[in-house]
């Protein structure tokens, strides 16, 4: 069939195809009709009309095409091959350059390819032909208009340049090859290297202590920074799960990129989990050419204090007046940094805190003009702005929406310290070893504690408040304990020694009553970072501030005066417990409002993409009362999670005789009903049962931190209640930021279930910190999921060991953990001792031929086990010979599952041999394996003997 009766047949299918693309698809098949010549200049502009519909635009090439004949309609299908195979090639050099046509011939007979070479590079190129007298700043403005994408700013620029002639051309290819060919100067004498060294000294300077630590002792970061795990998530075919990066440096690896297309590395964590410290040592690494040399420049920004200009800024004045001044040659710098993006990392800290919504509506594409900070930022983020640099973007979880998703190349959580990295903090924040072993023992024996210190910010309280743990054995059990041993801690030092022994709290009455209206004031504002005319009018004095509660920002610009300098509180948490401080001790606030502050409903907290707000919370008139309506919700559920800790049995005393509160009383029976009521409420909202499942109910992360309220109250008549109308059967629990210390607050609750029920607890970060805490209400367990969870041997002997007197306890999955043969002999144990267990997935481990023998030894005694899943393990011909004859001869396995374990012919022999004896097998899984077709005969022969097998795979 002809090119022209394909078009004419084909016509619907191809405006279809054409017009669902994107637009940038489209003028790719107009990029190649004009470099082959088919398309005249009028024809073009008549298929580009801006405004039009794309299938408008579409049916008018078609027609075109068509009308001018057969050889034209060959060059369109032509067009739509090369767009539809993606065709990378880029071969067009200055050695491919036909010297023998002009410029401008050349221009149009590789256009598709200069515009792929292009789009990235508009920026600098407009600046160099601007500054070349090519073009005006009108037309170099014209053609940034925040309406057009990277690629048709290419276009746009080919064709101006097109109509100034032969000489613009050959400059515009000069300096394409002079990009590309260009190695980043940094020689010796070169400007850009001045401006590194000066970078780096003044990133060094900035980085090398320890932010908590300013003013109160002088801790080198590199003397203290222990390791955090940092976990990708990474899809498998299967499922996603997540793994740890080996060192730092992982960050910017190919591992578990999911978004090529973009260049933005979303580092996650929850508050305090050391987000805002990785960034201080990666920058750190950079200054002092330690790592990360990769990249020629490093920016890094607080969100927190970006949020604080108010004027119009261009991405030059971000990077040069906020981070760093180059002494000379600005406009060199600058248009070295545009034309090399990849050489150029850019950190921004803190994204919960940047109070705009992320949305990529306003594009915003030249470097030099200026707009609002959040444009600049949105831009960059989408590659409009310095596409091809890397970012690096830190934020609590529930900051990031779907928009900003979109944007992300790679996802890295931040999950706090191990057992091992608890211990080595310890090490490195106290000289004395004698003291830090005592430190390690103290935090070991308590479990609540040691829950709680995997999150480094606790750690660091601990290791401050030494004194008063060893000494005067206070034992922390929660949060709030916490808070207020460093309360009394820091204001402790701030009086002179022989007064300590008074109620400090009392005797700095007036200190708590500041820095806590401050606090409150900022928080409903999502204020974090405060000048003095704030403080003054919070009445903060000198005397407040030297109680160390609150440091000196570190300043956004170098220039700043010092009578510029703000504040802000050590730590985020530290402002959430201070307005928590400022709700308990003012009577101000009546006890009916804390009804807003601990009772879900899903109308309570209304999404506002990004940042997520309680409307409804204080609503009442009084200005007070009316000012933590705008407060980040994370904020706002820390703040209560610290209101119900001040407000437990344990606290309330010493509160009371502290302040002059008189509605205390009220304010903690009103918390304690509230609670309840909040998380009975949730219960109800849960859907009843579809027949024939078990009535499940998918907690969200608000009721985790429900259970944290519960448990910061310390009373066991209330965790009772809260759970007494519980009639669940499956406990969903997953993707909800689960770590040790929510482990020991899920226990405290859970323990009062009167019926056995499912936990799932799939992707969390339990750990085996995790499991001990969670031991206490396991009991009630019928099936446990702890898929991804970071557990290895020592977490789960710890659990089997009880497990096997837990009545009710049938089923247990733990795929992707770190478990080897050292937890096989467990598992042994489990199916010797528990003839009602039904079902063991251990997927994803690293279980060799011995940990399936010893599992095997269990198998063979166990007559219930119906479910056995041993895939991605390696437990080769040996393991699988052992698991297949304690098979022979039984009677309850349907499932079995030996996926991706090495096995080979002698594996496979022994299968077969079992399913022959087999009549209760239903499924056997053995892809991935080293199975040949000679073994495919031998399960061929056992099928035919074999009645119950319905898959094999
Ligand atoms: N890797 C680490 N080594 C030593 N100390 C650490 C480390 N990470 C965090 N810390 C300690 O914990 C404190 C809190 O950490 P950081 O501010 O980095 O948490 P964050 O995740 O950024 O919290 P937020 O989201 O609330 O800002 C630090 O000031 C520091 O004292």
């Amino acid at each position: 069939m002809c090119a022209q009766e394909i078009l004419r047949r084909q016509r619907s299918h191809l405006v279809s195809k054409l017009a669902s693309g994107s637009m940038d698809n489209f003028e790719t098949v107009l990029d190649y009709l004009v470099a082959w010549d088919v398309l005249t200049r009028e024809d073009y502009e008549s298929v580009t009309i801006p405004g039009q519909a794309l299938c408008k635009l579409v049916r008018n090439l078609l027609d075109i095409i068509w009308n001018k004949g057969e050889k034209s309609c060959e060059f369109l299908i032509a067009a739509l091959q090369e767009v539809e195979r993606k065709s990378q090639r880029t071969e067009f050099t200055s050695q491919s350059y036909e010297a023998l046509s002009s410029p401008l011939e050349n221009l149009q007979k590789y256009r598709p390819l200069i515009v792929r070479k292009l789009h990235n590079h508009v920026q600098s190129l407009l600046i160099f032909l601007l500054n070349q007298g090519f073009i005006t700043k009108y037309e170099c403005d014209e053609i940034q208009l925040s309406i057009y994408t990277p690629s048709q700013q290419a276009r746009r620029l080919l064709d101006l340049i097109k109509a100034k002639g032969n000489e613009a051309t050959q400059c515009l290819f000069q300096h394409m090859w002079h990009l590309e060919n260009r190695s980043f100067p940094l020689h010796c004498d070169a400007p850009s290297l001045k401006y590194q060294r000066k970078l780096k000294t003044t990133i060094s300077a900035q980085s090398c202590l320890l932010s908590t630590y300013d003013g109160a002792g002088n801790l080198c970061l590199e003397d203290v920074y222990t390791e955090n795990i940092l976990e990708v998530v990474t899809n498998s075919s299967v499922t996603e799960y997540t793994r740890s990066l080996s060192e730092i440096a992982d960050i910017f690896s190919a591992n578990g990129i999911i978004n090529k297309e973009a260049d933005t590395v979303l580092i996650l964590g929850e508050a305090g989990s050391g987000k805002s410290t990785l960034l201080q040592h990666m920058h750190q690494l950079w200054a002092t050419g330690k790592s990360f040399n990769h990249f020629s420049f490093i920016f890094p920004f607080s969100c927190r204090r970006l949020h604080s200009i108010g004027k119009q800024v261009s991405l030059k004045t971000l990077l040069f007046e906020h981070c760093c001044w180059p002494d000379s040659h600005q406009e060199e710098i600058f248009l070295l940094i545009l034309e090399h993006p990849d050489k150029t990392l850019l950190t921004f800290d803190g994204f919960d805190e940047f109070r705009f919504k992320f949305n990529d509506e306003e594009r915003h594409c030249s470097p030099v003009d200026p707009t609002s900070i959040q444009n600049i930022l949105f831009n960059l983020i989408q590659g409009n702005l310095l596409k091809n640099s890397t970012k690096v973007l830190t934020s609590r979880p529930s900051a990031i929406t779907a928009a900003l998703w979109k944007y992300i190349q790679k996802e890295v959580t931040v999950k706090g310290f191990s057992q091992e990295g608890i211990k080595m903090y310890m090490k490195k924040h106290h000289n004395d070893l004698r003291l830090a072993q005592q430190m390690i023992d103290l935090v070991k024996t308590n479990s609540s504690l040691h829950g709680l210190c995997h999150i480094p910010v606790f750690c660091w309280i601990v290791s401050k408040c030494h004194k008063e743990l060893i000494l005067r054995r206070s034992s922390p059990q929660s949060i709030t304990d916490m808070y207020l041993l460093i309360l009394q801690h820091f204001l402790c030092h701030s009086i002179p020694e022989k007064q300590r022994e008074e109620n400090v709290l009392q005797k700095r009455y007036s200190t708590i009553k500041h820095l806590a209206k401050l606090a409150f004031n900022g928080l409903g504002s999502c204020c974090y970072v405060f000048s003095f005319q704030q403080l003054r009018e919070a009445e903060v004095s000198e005397e407040d501030i030297s109680t160390g509660f609150l440091i000196l920002s570190k300043s956004l610009s170098p220039y700043e005066s010092a009578s510029a300098q703000q504040y802000e509180f050590l730590h985020i948490t530290f402002q959430c417990f201070f307005v928590a401080l400022h709700i308990a001790m003012n009577d101000q606030f009546s006890p009916a409002m804390l009804c807003h502050l601990f009772s879900y409903t899903s109308k309570n907290t209304q999404r506002q993409a990004g940042n997520v707000c309680y409307q409804t919370c204080f609503q009442s008139p009084g200005k007070e009362e009316t000012l933590l309506q705008k407060a980040e919700l994370l904020n706002l559920q820390m703040t209560a999670t610290f209101l119900a800790g001040l407000l437990s049995q344990k606290h309330y005393a010493l509160l009371l005789e502290s302040w002059p509160a008189g509605k205390l009383p009220k304010k903690q029976q009103y918390a304690r009903k509230y609670l309840v009521q909040g998380i009975q409420k949730y219960f109800k909202s849960i859907p009843s049962a579809v027949p024939g499942e078990k009535k499940s109910m998918h907690a969200m992360p608000e009721f985790i931190w429900l259970v944290k309220c519960i448990y910061e109250m310390q009373d066991a008549n209330l965790a009772k209640s809260a759970v007494s109308k519980f009639d669940v059967e499956h406990l969903k629990l997953t993707y909800c930021g689960i770590g040790p210390a929510e482990c020991t607050a899920l226990a405290f609750v859970l323990r009062y279930l009167k019926n056995p029920v499912g936990l799932q607890l799939d992707h969390n970060s339990v750990g085996d910190i995790g499991i001990q805490q969670l031991l206490p209400c396991l009991n009630i367990c019928q099936a446990l999921y702890l898929r991804d969870n970071n557990i290895s041997d020592s977490g789960i002997c710890t659990l089997i060991d009880q497990a096997v007197h837990w009545q009710n306890f049938q089923k247990i999955a733990l795929f992707n953990n770190h478990l080897t043969d050292g937890s096989a002999y467990y598992f042994a144990n489990l199916l010797k001792h528990k003839q009602n267990f039904i079902a063991l997935r251990l997927g994803n481990n690293y279980i060799t031929a011995d940990g399936a023998e010893a599992i095997a030894t269990g198998l063979k005694v166990n007559k219930s086990i119906q479910f056995l899943g041993l895939w991605g393990n390696r437990i080769g011909d040996n393991g699988a010979q052992a698991i297949a004859e304690a098979l022979h001869g039984n009677r309850s396995l349907i499932w079995l599952s030996l996926v991706g374990n090495d096995i080979g012919s002698i594996g496979a022999q022994a299968l077969a041999l079992m399913l022959e004896r087999n009549t209760v097998l239903e499924e056997l899984c053995l892809e991935e394996n080293r199975i040949v077709d000679e073994d495919a005969f031998s399960f061929a022969r056992a099928l035919f003997k074999n009645s119950s097998l319905k898959v094999l795979k």
